[in-house]
């Protein structure tokens, strides 16, 4: 997908006519490598050979509008209330941003009325409308030493006029949505209703996901903890494995569509023999399949650790007709339920090993939960309450339609349309996959596999 400059523009609601509290601190400010100055916009590409690609003079090459207090806003302040709600799974850090909106409204910007919608979208529903948190800082001093959403989230579709009917009668001038690719979604979805009632409602993004699912931003909040987490269970699973005949050491994290997690909770573990995600296929059986592999390694070395997404190997269940694991269909957000690959292959190492002579000690952790309920940790803690900063001044400044997110190091606004426009997945041909393999050491590929753009059509 060709992206234009006109692409990445941001919508606003109007001309900004108030003054900013931040005027004065902003009125010496100049672009510099560490600040992006209003006005000024931030590269999409970064290579000489990218940027040339487009034969355009640098001012109409595709850019993000940069993120950060503006000298003038667009809502008055003392009239605004604005509305949070998080959506989706869980992820460290949800709470760091809830608090950081809420002290940044609060304490700069005096804004009086910030509302909390409970547990996801329901919470805009009209059941639940007058179910709100008040939120002040002093209600979120301390919610971020804890994992989880004070505000709780949920699955499932609501309704876009009557969520967008709740805002009215609360009179909601700003909502944050804090949620992942089904939130940006949603966020879109409210935004495009907004808009069609002519109504002046900001709705701002802020990208959440454990799994790093998300594009245009260079990491989703929490992923970085949840991946910290995975490698603690990565180093018991290798203990366990290494201390035992033919130990067979198994990891399944999450990662429904995107193998990020595995990837680097290997690459810092430093242990694993095996990495399996969603994007790439494997086949079980054949001299170069993954069973043939283990076996290698279990006669070599004694021992195995394989480290694998959810989402990995799911055209197993399918593709060479093998037990059904857990069914299918999808959850209340439409997302599809994966089969547990972590038993399928439990079951067919074990089957294989003990059929040539080398029973295995499997050991086999599956820590899904336990690593996206955790606090965030110090540079999440730091990285959800700058995005929160940035979010509340996209709001104040009259954006809309909009996420914010750290692109190449620096604050921008994406425009929702981008936001929701592809999956952020684990690149075959990248270098994150390349040191993945320079430290399993394991082949490119297992077997004959079915072609991976097939595979990765995701939903
Ligand atoms: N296309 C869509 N239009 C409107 N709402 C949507 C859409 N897709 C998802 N949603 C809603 O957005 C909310 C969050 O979606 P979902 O449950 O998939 O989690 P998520 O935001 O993707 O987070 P995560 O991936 O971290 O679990 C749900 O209430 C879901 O119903
Ligand atoms: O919260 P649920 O419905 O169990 O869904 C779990 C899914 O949510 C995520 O944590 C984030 O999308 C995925 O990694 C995982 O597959
Ligand atoms: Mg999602």
């Amino acid at each position: 997908m060709t992206l234009h400059l006109d692409d990445l523009r941001v919508r606003r609601l109007g001309e900004c006519r108030y003054d900013s509290p931040f005027a004065e601190m902003l009125s010496t400010k100049q672009t510099s490598p560490h600040y992006v100055a209003e006005g000024d916009r931030v590269l999409l590409e970064d290579t000489v050979s990218m940027l040339s690609g487009h034969s355009l003079p640098p001012g109409r090459v595709p850019s993000f509008e940069a993120a950060g207090p503006r000298r003038k806003i667009y809502f008055d302040p003392a009239d605004v209330t604005a509305g949070i709600v998080t959506c989706g799974g869980l992820c460290p850090g949800l709470n760091n941003v809830i608090r950081g909106i809420v002290q940044e409204l609060a304490v700069h910007y005096k804004v009086k009325q910030i509302l909390g919608f409970r547990n996801g979208l329901q919470g805009l529903t009209a059941a639940h409308r007058d179910d709100t948190v008040e939120l002040t800082p002093e209600r979120v001093r301390d919610i971020h030493n804890a994992g989880g959403t004070i505000l709780g989230s949920s699955r499932g579709g609501q309704d876009a006029d009557e969520m967008v009917d709740s805002l009215v009668v609360r009179g909601v001038d700003i909502l944050f949505v804090i949620g992942g690719d089904g939130g940006m979604h949603a966020a879109t979805f409210l935004s495009k209703a907004i808009r069609e009632r002519g109504l002046d409602i900001a709705v701002i993004g802020v990208p959440k996901t454990i799994d790093n699912d998300l594009p245009f931003t260079d990491q989703s909040f929490g992923f970085q903890s949840a991946f910290a987490r995975a490698t603690d269970f990565i180093s018991s699973v290798s203990v366990e494995a290494a201390a035992s005949p033919n130990g067979v050491g198994i990891v399944k994290l999450m990662g429904r569509h995107s193998g990020f997690i595995a990837s680097y909770a290997a690459l810092a573990a430093n242990a694993a023999d095996i990495v399996l995600i969603p994007e790439i296929p494997f086949a079980l059986g054949g001299d170069d399949g993954l069973l043939a592999h283990v076996e290698r390694l279990v006669r070599s070395k004694g021992f195995v650790v394989i480290v694998l997404a959810e989402g990995a190997g799911q055209d197993l269940f399918e593709k060479h007709g093998l037990p059904q694991y857990n069914g299918r269909g999808t959850d209340a957000s439409g997302n599809v339920r994966l089969g547990n690959i972590g038993e399928l292959l439990k079951e067919c190492i074990t089957a294989h090993l003990t059929a040539v002579g080398l029973a295995p000690a499997m050991r086999y952790i599956d820590p899904s939960y336990a690593i996206r309920s955790i606090a965030a940790n110090a540079y999440d803690s730091v990285y959800c309450l700058r995005l929160a900063h940035a979010a509340v001044h996209a709001a104040m400044a009259g954006r809309t339609d909009a996420a914010v997110a750290r692109w190449r190091r620096r604050f921008v606004h994406v425009p929702l349309s981008l936001m929701i426009s592809r999956r952020n997945q684990v690149d075959p041909d990248g270098d994150l996959w390349m040191s993945v393999l320079e430290t399993t050491c394991q082949p490119a590929g297992f077997g004959s596999v079915p072609d991976r753009g097939e595979l990765n059509r995701v939903p």
